[in-house]
């Protein structure tokens, strides 16, 4: 698809170069002159309705990033001129999850972890510990994220109903991270960049199996079902959340090298005031928005810079999402669950 907009492009200005061709080549005969023209310009107007077409099939973030890098780009971040009063960070904090023998990432050896995210997220936020045990099926080049990132906290909110959907989401089916080795080994050097400073990486999201991402478009179609529109989507009309990019029907986080996240306050254990939380579709949530204050951005900018010191991309729209710029499988989109 993506391809297929580049192409459409290049037909795009190639019939208007042959426009002018043909009318600067028929200037002596008025009707060819002007029959060109319109022939011309109803081929552009053929290309630009297909070039819509193709977009609306993959809004936001969908064709291989088209989104990310074409439609939304990343905007300087200029400092907040009128703060308001944003939607409060949350304050919860799940435990860590402590660390696992790491010499057997990939073997099909089951495994029971204790991991700090509770599919009731109601109940104390998440605190209590749950068991889990680990299929270790995954597919070469991945690993999950506890395993490489012992030290970080893991608030796997789409295995919870604590969500834009409020309900678990298909295809987790464990409070588990997995990520690409690649994406998981940056992150590491982010994190140990971000424990010297004071933080440790909580982390909400990473590799997003497809059928996730179609439960997440069912849900978008089904107009009876706002149970969390409060929460996270009070400013946006929920079939309009891909188009407006919050969502994506192609997500990096299926190619398995992007993640949600946020900081932790190492000493306090509060997560760092954002100016909004995670998955708040609005307008707060994007890189320089005017609606938080000047402290609020200068700490998206603590994870920013620790970010994209060590090869991830931000996205303009949603402060807690990146992906690793060279990611391992920038053309894949996987389906297995996380589990
Ligand atoms: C839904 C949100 N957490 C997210 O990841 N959005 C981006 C655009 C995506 O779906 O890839
Ligand atoms: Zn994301």
């Amino acid at each position: 698809m993506f391809t297929l907009v580049y192409v459409l492009l290049a037909l795009f200005i190639l019939s208007l170069l042959a426009g002018i061709t043909a009318a600067i080549r028929f200037r002596k005969n008025r009707f060819r002159s002007i029959g060109s023209i319109l022939l011309v310009l109803l081929i552009n107007v053929l290309i630009w309705f297909a070039i819509s077409y193709a977009y609306d099939q993959s809004p936001g973030l969908g064709i291989s990033g088209f989104g990310e890098k074409w439609i939304f780009t990343e905007s300087k971040d200029p400092q907040p001129d009128v703060p308001v009063q944003p939607p409060q960070a949350e304050e919860s904090v799940v435990p860590a999850v402590p660390p696992v023998d790491q010499s057997e990432t990939g073997s099909e050896h089951e495994e029971d972890v204790a991991v700090g995210s509770d599919r009731d997220h109601d109940a104390e936020a998440g605190i209590e510990e749950e068991t889990v045990i680990k299929k270790r099926q995954l597919p070469k080049g991945f690993v999950y994220l506890d395993e490489v990132i012992p030290s970080a906290l893991y608030d796997i909110r789409y295995y919870s109903d604590y969500n834009f959907v409020g309900k678990p989401i298909e295809g987790y089916k464990a409070p588990l991270a997995i990520m690409s080795s690649k994406a998981a080994e940056a992150l590491a050097a982010v994190n140990q960049d971000l424990e010297d400073q004071g933080y440790v990486l909580k982390i909400y999201d990473a590799y997003r199996p497809k059928k996730a991402v179609e439960h997440f478009i069912r849900w978008s179609k089904d107009s009876q079902d706002s149970a969390m529109k409060e929460t996270f989507y009070p400013d946006e009309e929920k079939e309009s959340l891909f188009k407006r990019g919050y969502i994506a029907k192609r997500s990096g986080h299926t190619r398995g090298s992007t993640v949600d996240l946020t900081i932790v306050d190492k000493e306090t254990g509060n997560e760092v005031d954002m100016g909004g939380v995670f998955d708040f579709l609005g307008d707060i949530s994007a890189h320089g928005s005017k609606l938080i204050t000047a402290k609020q951005a200068a700490n998206r900018n603590i994870l920013k810079n620790a970010m994209v010191k060590q090869g991830f991309e931000p996205y303009s729209k949603e402060w807690w999402h990146y992906t690793l710029h060279d990611e391992p499988f920038p053309k894949q989109y996987f389906d297995f669950d996380v589990e």
